[in-house]
């Protein structure tokens, strides 16, 4: 079936990344755990392409793929047992390796799956992120959040632009099959967090609950640059809990118990009480015991204990990210000090406020200067002069320009490519 291109409107998608603060491991044997997401964001912008092409531009990790919409027309994701199966729908495709392979089979996925309901034509899909890539951050769900609204709404099957709840429900149902791609068998934390925002208690098999009342929490995220595979650390646990059920079961109750302490904290509007300071010390403890923390962690521990700020691994641990509570009453120096310390130790920090709006789209477009400047980036990418901006690469390039102009001021300067 050859796809009719439908007239869309250039939109920009942002799903934020998630910090884990209570209850990682744990949730996967289904115990609560609760997350809020971070200021750190993707951003997907989509623009109308005249050729009929589909193309995913995916600068941060080296992917521009074109592909002819017969060619993705083919794929038939509905006879899978498991969405990671699509790899054996693609032979001769994906080339590449590594993260831009994971990405790509993850937008085959969704796009052979959405494709089959509704039909796109051509456009492209360019996707760039604040977030470093696993790094405990969830960069794949956001990623996974921003690619589903983005073909949802492509697709005609969001009502209500993203916003309304039957939308949300969604868009957070096809991240999570973009999460299956990547991770197998993903909790489904990290893709609520990125659809709905906010702080939310998540039990697996549950609906997530939003924890209204609390207020944002600032904290300090420490990445120790130590790659790690989510998917090794959640079969360790796994193998120890083979071993030792009993053993392990117990410290996995003491972890729900934390995150159920955690969330009536939050719902009282105390988030950063010298309670939440003990157990943020105790979760770390049990995941020390569960084997998933690493030298890089406890170095992080020591620094910021020495000043009175609680830390933990976040996320799967065995390096990635770390995070320390912020008290309402430290100065902003003195997270300063802190974060240069951690940073002649070799990490890299940022300090940011959890608590954030979910997945928006937005379809506004202006703004010159920001303009002048993605102009410059695209440039770089794209290898264009100034004087290419015609012909076939006109789409492209007018299109990416005005879309992305929206971005946030901090995003730009974030995305800078001197700053990559
Ligand atoms: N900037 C990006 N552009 C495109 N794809 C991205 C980007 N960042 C992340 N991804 C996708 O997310 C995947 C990274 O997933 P991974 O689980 O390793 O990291 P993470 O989600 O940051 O870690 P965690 O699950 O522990 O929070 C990449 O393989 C790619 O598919
Ligand atoms: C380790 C884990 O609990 C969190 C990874 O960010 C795994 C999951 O929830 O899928």
């Amino acid at each position: 079936m050859v796809a009719i291109p439908r007239v869309v409107a250039p939109f920009v998608v942002s799903a934020p990344g998630k910090i884990i603060l209570f209850g990682e491991h744990a949730v996967v044997y289904g115990k609560t755990a609760i997350a809020g997401s971070v200021d750190m964001r993707a951003y997907a912008l989509v623009t109308p392409r005249k050729d009929g092409k589909t193309r995913l531009f995916l600068p941060d990790i080296n992917v521009d793929v074109y592909f002819d919409s017969t060619q993705l027309a083919r794929l038939s994701p509905s006879s899978l047992s498991h969405p990671c199966e699509i790899e054996t729908q693609l032979t001769g495709i994906v080339a590449a390796e590594g993260p831009g392979r994971t990405a790509i089979l993850t937008f085959a996925y969704m796009y052979g799956s959405l494709f089959e309901r509704g039909n796109m034509g051509g456009f492209t899909i360019c996707v760039r992120s604040l977030l470093p890539v696993g790094s405990g951050l969830g960069s794949s769900a956001a990623f996974g959040v921003v690619l589903s609204t983005a073909l949802l709404q492509l697709t005609g099957h969001l009502k209500q632009m993203g916003a309304s709840a039957e939308d949300r429900k969604l868009i957070n149902h096809w991240a999570y099959r973009g999460e299956q791609v990547a991770h197998g068998t993903p909790s489904g934390i990290d893709n609520a967090v990125a659809t709905y925002g906010g702080f939310l208690a998540y039990t697996r098999g549950s609906e997530s609950v939003s924890l209204h009342s609390t207020r944002a929490l600032r904290v300090l995220i420490t990445n120790t640059q130590v790659p790690k595979s989510t998917k090794a650390l959640v079969a360790s646990v796994r193998t120890l809990r083979e071993r030792h059920p009993e053993v392990v079961d117990t410290i996995l109750d003491s972890i729900h118990s934390i995150s159920t302490a955690a969330g009536s904290l939050f719902q009282s509007h105390k988030p950063c009480c010298s309670e939440l300071q003990d157990i943020v010390r105790l979760n770390h403890g049990l995941l020390a015991t569960l084997g998933v923390s690493h030298p890089s962690l406890e170095r992080i521990r020591e620094i910021t204990e020495a000043r009175g700020m609680a830390s933990k691994l976040t996320g799967a641990g065995g390096g990635g990210c770390a995070l320390t509570l912020i008290p309402i009453d430290v100065s902003g120096a003195a997270v300063d000090r802190v974060a240069q310390e951690l940073g002649e130790v070799g990490f890299r920090c940022y300090q940011t406020v959890v608590g954030g709006a979910g997945v928006t789209i937005t379809n506004h477009v202006d703004s010159e200067p920001i303009d002048k400047w993605i102009g410059d980036m695209l440039t770089q990418h794209l290898s264009l002069s100034p004087s290419d901006r015609r012909d076939d690469k006109a789409d492209d390039y007018s299109g990416i320009v005005s879309g992305f102009s929206i971005l946030p001021d901090f995003a730009i300067t974030a995305l800078a490519p001197s700053s990559k």
